[in-house]
């Protein structure tokens, strides 16, 4: 395995990226099979092609001028020398059908285009912001769906005129809001996703988010949106061409001929080729565009697992390595949910350090809190959950009060998070060669040829074989432990002083757990990297970790380095929960639990918050709160001796 030196933070290029999801990968040609198995959706697919055809090969085939005139056959049938007959003008109508295909396709997918040029944006940063402009976009959009799009059409023509574009631009401001509304709802559920967290604390800014990660997972519904959108815009046009306010009269358009056919009534047959026209075009794009929907259901995200979000954790704080400065230090933090007059902690003042190259874990049941802690030194905290007391420092730095630019600066080669389940953590629309490269662009200035470089020393470093040959692999080809060895790399690149390992190696087989936490301390050891570990497994911290803190029901209640925690427990809940271990080698016939459950927040009881479920407890363990002193949260802490046995 090559040695890679991993650059500097300031010099290299950072952090975890963990993607997306999306429409798939290699899902356009699994949605274009799908597709071709659908025989409304083929016999839909030639139409189109074949007016395509038409269309772009009109002044070839057509055997007349679309403006030339036959005065000795005005309003004549179908004939040998005008298959589909003439009209009053005797300007042949079959002619006229063909380049009108061009209007009707050229007005379709420009009024389209223009349309996802302003709704898709729009949705976009209405749905991944939230909040007050979330709020005013959304009532603009049901306001605009309140107006008949027709009445919108004629009142931007009566401001702008007539012309190709104005008639595009016109169609197109009757569509975008249609645009904005599913691009808004995709994006407000994509921005709770874990791949948009890690690209966040990746540093990648709200645009490239948006457009180069949130946007690819739209790619299936705008497809589907807009071939309807595409079919109900060949209506629009025909209908304002038909009521004589689209084209110039003159410009051979499918509604203008039915408009025609209206005002000559004693030759039925000219109605004839317009409508059929217009009808098919737009069954033919209905039909593929429900086709296509059908044809991406299931190849999306949706078919992936949603992870829990989980960041680090940090250390105590008194009980920080004296000799070592801080890297992460978390002073008295309250973490609470809710506005107004009473806020829910979830977090009560926690206060933590780790120090440069320390492996601290951060122990507790579920519900305790470990997931908030770490989220509020990465400014992640869940949309209604705030910091509601004390500081969160980075290195000297106090960054709880960093806006997006200023945590940017830390996120990534300051701290790097990798998360439990690589696969809902790496997008599965990239390769892993252009997802390693997105943080080397980012923070190192890295492009092309000298960034795949990189990312193949990086995949190298983390045991990834044959890394060069699999750059171009998406990560559904890797298995769960080699992705979270991308996942790792990816965390690297920048060079992180902290790396919040998230349950990181919960999904794995123990063999691959271990080798990828043997990983993990290397790395440690090479880059002087500070490790906060968040597992509920004693055996990796055991066999990993520096020192421990457990948590319990948002506080810590103890503080200690590794081997004391399991010789001498010091807080009767983490005696409990090693006596509750599955590997615990207490004597004992079985296994024991814990009795009770974590109190949720916001039922948390006055004084000690263990104290229900403690053999030890005693009257005064509830009568006030208890302090954390010398790094245990216990009244009864001086006198007590716990084995690790269950209650
Ligand atoms: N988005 C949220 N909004 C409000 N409360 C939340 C939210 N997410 C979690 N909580 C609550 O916050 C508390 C702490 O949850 P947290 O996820 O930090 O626990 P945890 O120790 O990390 O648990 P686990 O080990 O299961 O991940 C719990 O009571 C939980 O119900």
């Amino acid at each position: 395995m090559t040695h890679l030196s991993i650059p500097h933070p300031e010099v290299a290029a950072q952090t975890d990226v963990a993607a997306h999801t999306g429409s798939g990968p290699s899902g356009s040609r699994r949605v274009l099979a799908g597709v071709l198995r659908q025989p409304a959706a083929v016999t839909g697919l030639v139409f189109l092609l074949l007016v395509a055809v038409a269309a772009i090969a009109a002044p070839w085939i057509a055997p007349y001028g679309p403006t030339e005139k036959d005065y000795d056959a005005t309003l004549a049938g179908p004939s040998a020398d005008h298959w589909l007959g003439t009209d009053q003008l005797g300007q042949d109508t079959f002619t006229r059908v063909l380049y009108g295909a061009r209007i009707a396709l050229i007005v379709a997918f420009g009024s389209v285009g223009i349309a996802m040029a302003i709704g898709v944006p729009f949705g976009l940063l209405l749905g991944y912001r939230g909040g007050w402009r979330d709020r005013i976009g959304s009532r603009l959009i049901d306001v605009s769906d309140a107006l008949p799009g027709i009445l919108l059409g004629f009142a931007v023509i009566a401001v702008l005129g007539r012309g190709l574009f104005n008639l595009m631009f016109a169609i197109g401001l009757i569509f975008c809001m249609g645009f904005a509304r599913t691009t808004r709802a995709v994006a407000l559920a994509e921005r709770k996703k874990l791949y948009v967290d890690a690209v966040r604390v990746a540093g990648l800014r709200t645009p490239a988010i948006l457009f180069r990660q949130v946007l690819p997972n739209l790619a299936g519904a705008l497809i589907v949106q807009g071939s309807v959108f595409l079919a109900s815009a060949i209506m629009i046009e025909s209908a304002l061409s038909f009521l004589g306010i689209g084209l110039e009269s003159d410009t051979p358009t499918w509604g203008a001929m039915l408009s025609n056919a209206a005002a000559n009534t004693q030759q039925p047959f000219l109605a004839v080729p317009p409508g059929l026209a217009i009808v098919c075009t737009v069954l033919a794009f209905n039909i593929v565009g429900v086709g296509i929907g059908d044809a991406m259901t299931g190849t999306g995200r949706s078919s992936l697992p949603r992870r829990r979000v989980r960041r680090a954790a940090a250390p105590v704080g008194e009980s920080v390595t004296p000799e070592a400065r801080a890297v992460l230090e978390f002073r008295d933090v309250t973490v609470a949910v809710g506005g107004g007059k009473e806020p829910v902690p979830l977090v009560q003042d926690v206060s933590l350090a780790i120090g440069r190259a320390e492996v601290v874990a951060l122990l507790g049941e579920s519900g305790s809190g470990k997931s908030m802690l770490a989220r509020s030194a990465l400014g992640l905290l869940p949309a209604g959950v705030h910091l509601a007391g004390g500081s969160v420092w980075f290195e000297g730095e106090r960054i709880d009060d960093l806006d997006e630019r200023g945590l940017r600066k830390i996120r990534g080669c300051g701290m790097a998070v990798v998360l439990q389940d690589p696969m809902s953590a790496l997008s599965p629309v990239h390769t892993i060669g252009r997802q390693l490269g997105e943080p080397l662009r980012v923070h190192a200035g890295l492009t092309g040829k000298a960034a795949r470089e990189r990312a193949v020393e990086l995949l190298d470093r983390v045991g990834v074989e044959d890394a060069r040959g699999r750059l171009d692999d998406y990560p559904h080809q890797f298995s769960g432990g080699m992705a979270q060895r991308v996942a790792i790399a990816m965390a690297l690149a920048a060079g992180p002083r902290l790396l919040i390992a998230d349950e990181a190696t919960s999904a794995l087989d123990v063999t691959t757990q271990s080798q990828v936490l043997d990983l993990l301390l290397d790395l440690r050891d090479e880059m002087d990297m500070a490790i906060l570990l968040i597992t509920h497994d004693l055996g990796v911290v055991a066999e990993s970790c520096d020192r421990a803190a457990v948590m319990y029901a948002g506080q810590l209640v103890e503080v200690n380095d590794v081997t004391s925690l399991f010789d001498e427990p010091r807080h009767p809940y983490t005696a409990a929960l090693l006596a509750a271990n599955p590997t615990s080698e207490a004597d004992v016939p079985r296994l024991p639990t814990i009795p009770g459950r974590v109190p949720p927040a916001g039922e948390w009881p006055a004084g000690c918050h263990f104290a229900g479920r403690c053999a030890h407890a005693r009257p005064q363990c509830t009568e006030g709160s208890v302090p954390l002193v010398q790094d245990v949260r216990c009244v009864r802490a001086d006198e007590l001796t716990l084995e690790v046995t269950s209650r």
